[in-house]
């Protein structure tokens, strides 16, 4: 089901009267009670100080009986999550959708629940192996993973025949209907339509649970009504994904994503546009291209990288993935250093000049002083912003275009004037896109505690300034270069 819709069904109204409607009235308290039991059992049998993070935790009501308890809860709704304060005022209760990956959770929690069918809210098959996924990597070395289960043909006395469809027959009232693996809920009363749920049979979930834990089982709660509710409990996580490590590669530790197509392709337009301005030989040109966009791409490599480094307790308290993170001290350094002596290895070795050279270090020191402290212009709002508009385009852009300008002893006035152009008006492109991304990332700064250049402004202002002023300075200079 989409974002939008799991909002408006979880709203203020249902949560409010969500406790009483599905966990605590006469049908449902005994299957609550019996959960309750089995989490206090699962905690216990965890050992010292469990973690426990509760998947689509709802309005908080089984958080608020461990309150002895290490726990934190998750959830898409912010109505639920009020409710869920109320009720567990002193707990982290994060607003998010369990598809997402989170890696600053991997193997951190030592009980992971999801309670009454949450899981069912996926859209498809493939999600739901992304959500037990989730889960197996969320869950610590000892930890254990308990999912209760919806079982249509349990539901009723017998099997069902499918399609099936039945009034009154659960706690809520109303509506049900059970289209084989896609179930949905009218809920009348409320007005509420839970649509194409996905509930696959208990023994898939086995499977699904199979692929990461040891020990799968289904237990059954006591037979209420004629119907037998069940859940998973899964232990013993496979050693396979054990190791968080198995998820780590370089593309994301280094971000590249992020800056391969956007901000180093363009640098070969600067550096077709200046051969073809200075007419340089085909080799030469390429080669010292090539030298060039290797040194740069360390250069972007060394940035995002060290930017994580030094990110990764601020982005963990505004729950943003940092890869960095799950590298050791010295791995960091090795790598920070790595990229350190392949940028500055190939101009050295082909001799690009003094200039090139100069620029190279500038750009090795601008992400630098963003991220390092005691520093960390990222924080001293408008410095954080030049450095990194200096950082990511401007600078890059001159350290493109210097060897090839230092080819020709004496090089012609339209090529120093494309290159001045072209590097003011990669600094406005520089200056939009930190604007932007500080924009986007305002409300996880604030989270943080972080203050940016936006965090101390009105982001409608920011916004103004951008639209206003960067963005026509921004396409005048693309007309000049053009
Ligand atoms: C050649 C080239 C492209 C060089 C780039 C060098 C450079 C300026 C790197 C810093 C990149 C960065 C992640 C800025 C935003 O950080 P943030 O901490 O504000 O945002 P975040 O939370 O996304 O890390």
């Amino acid at each position: 089901m989409k974002k939008k819709h799991i909002h408006k069904i979880y709203d203020r109204n249902y949560a409010q009267n969500y406790n009483q409607r599905f966990l605590l009235n006469d049908l449902s308290k005994i299957d609550a009670d019996f959960e309750q039991e089995t989490i206090a059992q699962l905690l216990d049998e965890i050992g010292d100080n469990p973690q426990w993070l509760d998947v689509a935790c709802g309005t908080g009501y089984f958080l608020s009986c461990f309150p002895e308890i290490k726990r934190a809860g998750l959830d898409i709704s912010p109505a639920m999550l009020e409710t869920a304060r109320q009720a567990n005022p002193s707990i982290p209760l994060i607003q998010g959708d369990y598809r997402d990956k989170r890696p600053e959770w991997e193997s951190k929690w030592d009980l992971i629940s999801c309670m009454f069918w949450a899981y069912c809210y996926v859209e498809s098959f493939s999600e739901l192996e992304l959500v037990v996924a989730n889960f197996a990597n969320w869950t610590s070395e000892r930890g254990v993973c308990f999912l209760p289960v919806c079982d249509p043909a349990e539901l009723r006395h017998g099997e069902i025949v499918l399609p099936y469809t039945s009034r009154n027959m659960g706690a809520g009232g109303g509506l049900y209907r059970f289209e084989g693996i896609i179930w949905s809920w009218i809920d009348e009363e409320f007005g509420k339509h839970h649509l194409n749920l996905i509930v696959p049979q208990p023994e898939y979930m086995l499977s699904l649970f199979g692929k990461f834990f040891e020990d799968v089982k289904i237990i059954n709660y006591a037979i209420f009504n004629g119907a037998q509710r069940k859940a998973i409990v899964a232990r013993s996580k496979k050693r396979r994904i054990d190791n968080p490590k198995a998820n780590l590669n370089i593309q994301k530790l280094i971000r590249s994503q992020e800056w391969w197509l956007y901000k180093i392709a363009p640098l070969l337009t600067i550096a077709y546009a200046e051969t073809l301005l200075l007419q340089l030989p085909p080799t030469t040109a390429t080669l010292t291209t090539l030298t060039a966009l290797l040194s740069i791409t360390s250069v972007a490599a060394y940035g995002y990288l060290l930017n994580d480094i030094c990110d990764i307790e601020t982005d963990q308290k505004a729950n943003k993935p940092n890869a960095a993170a799950q590298l050791q001290p010295w791995q960091r350094l090795l790598l920070c250093l790595l990229f350190l002596s392949i940028g500055f290895a190939a101009p050295l070795l082909t001799h690009l000049g003094t200039i090139p050279l100069a620029l190279l270090t500038a750009n090795y020191l601008l992400p630098t002083l963003y991220s390092v402290p005691p520093l960390r212009l990222k924080e001293r709002g408008i410095w954080g912003i030049l450095s990194d508009a200096a950082g990511a385009h401007l600078v890059p852009t001159l350290f493109v275009a210097a060897p090839l300008l230092s080819q020709t002893p004496d090089p012609p006035r339209n090529a120093l004037l494309f290159t001045g152009i072209a590097a003011t008006h990669a600094f406005f492109v520089g200056l939009r896109g930190i604007l932007l991304h500080q924009l986007w990332d305002r409300a996880n700064d604030l989270n943080a505690g972080i203050t940016t250049f936006v965090t101390q402004r009105q982001p409608e202002t920011v916004q103004r300034w951008i639209n206003r002023l960067v963005f026509p300075v921004e396409l005048l200079l693309l007309g000049g270069v053009l």
